[in-house]
């Protein structure tokens, strides 16, 4: 993997017109958002002619486990390297006001933290160091692991300045990398305890999938998050455009504009309105309801599970959920 290649995404990612940027980037002290914060200080150092670029560097110590202490000495030693190295970074460490129990938790933390400091100290970007591997047991979790935990999964403050600049790299090559560099690493635990969905994914699952099936599994499965991600995408501009009124409990589509999009984003489409009423994971049969009772031009009423149901009249179709 070259250096150059890295840096040509990390400008793409990071396009912007002005001349001034701050970029706040959320480190973990393990290999990935190590080597990126790397990145983003050689970014700097090389564009600094062109443009005057901030690095903010976010540790939250949510003490959930025993290494917090060690990875926070472990990351003095690299604050004071990153000042031997006459380095412009501003260091944010942020420790919670009460204990947190898990790691669900200590994430929602961390996230609303990395929010707030970004507004209030205006950053552009928020970036983390989220590999392809990170991309790929996610999407087997939102496959598998259904409800379980997608509180997990779902990362609802998170918004379009948040931007993870390594997805498209492998882990074992972001390893090679610092090791080639010798970066300094912290080797957290958690991540090899088989207790934690993630780990249990990654270190039994894809170790048999490897081994016996595909050795490029992580890669193969990648390519398919892209697509689902693309089709997201194009169906998240229509929305905008058949949404008439838009709310926790009620949302008024467009029948006409709805029935003139592809049935694939239309399918797509009712999957979102019905997570917009908190309805993860609805099964196929109820989207092809949908599709069904949207192509009929009578009034009607449909109800459908968990308090949901489907309105319809010549123009407007009026998906509410009751919240008795
Ligand atoms: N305690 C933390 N403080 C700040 N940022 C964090 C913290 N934990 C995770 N992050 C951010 O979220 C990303 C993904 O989190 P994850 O739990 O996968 O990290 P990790 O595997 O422990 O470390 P890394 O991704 O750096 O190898 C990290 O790359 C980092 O940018």
């Amino acid at each position: 993997m070259s250096i150059k290649r890295i840096l040509y995404v990390l400008t793409h990612e990071i396009s912007s017109d002005k001349k001034e940027l701050s970029l706040l980037l959320a480190l973990s002290a393990g290999q990935d958002s190590t080597c990126l914060a790397f990145f983003i200080i050689m970014y700097q150092k090389l564009l600094y002619s062109e443009k005057q670029i901030q690095v903010g560097i976010i540790y939250c110590q949510h003490n959930w486990n025993t290494d917090s202490l060690n990875k926070a000495n472990y990351l003095d030693s690299w604050l004071t390297l990153l000042k031997k190295l006459k380095v412009n970074v501003t260091f944010y460490s942020c420790i919670p006001s009460n204990p947190i129990a898990t790691e669900a938790e200590s994430r929602k933390w961390r996230l609303n933290l990395f929010n707030r400091v970004a507004k209030k100290y205006n950053y552009n970007f928020v970036l983390t160091g989220h590999t392809l591997n990170d991309e790929v047991e996610t999407f087997i979790m939102q496959q598998f692991l259904r409800g379980f935990v997608q509180k997990e999964i779902n990362t609802p403050v998170r918004n379009k300045n948040y931007l993870q600049p390594l997805t498209w790299i492998h882990r074992n090559e972001i390893l090679e990398i610092c090791s080639y560099w010798q970066f300094p690493l912290f080797a957290d635990s958690t991540n090899k305890s088989i207790l934690l969905p993630r780990s249990r994914i990654r270190l039994e699952l894809f170790s048999i999938l490897k081994a016996f099936y595909n050795p490029q599994i992580e890669n193969s499965l990648k390519q398919t998050i892209q697509t689902q991600k693309e089709q997201y995408y194009s169906s998240k501009e229509h929305e905008l455009s058949i949404h008439l009124f838009h709310s926790n409990n009620k949302i008024v589509l467009n029948r006409l504009k709805l029935n003139k999009l592809p049935l694939k984003t239309q399918k797509l489409l009712w999957r979102q309105c019905f997570e917009t009423l908190g309805v993860f994971n609805i099964g196929f049969y109820w989207i092809e309801k949908c599709l069904f009772y949207s192509q009929r031009k009578k009034e009607f009423i449909f109800y459908f599970i968990k308090n949901i149901q489907l309105e319809g009249s010549a123009k407007w179709l009026i998906l509410s959920k009751n919240q008795n």
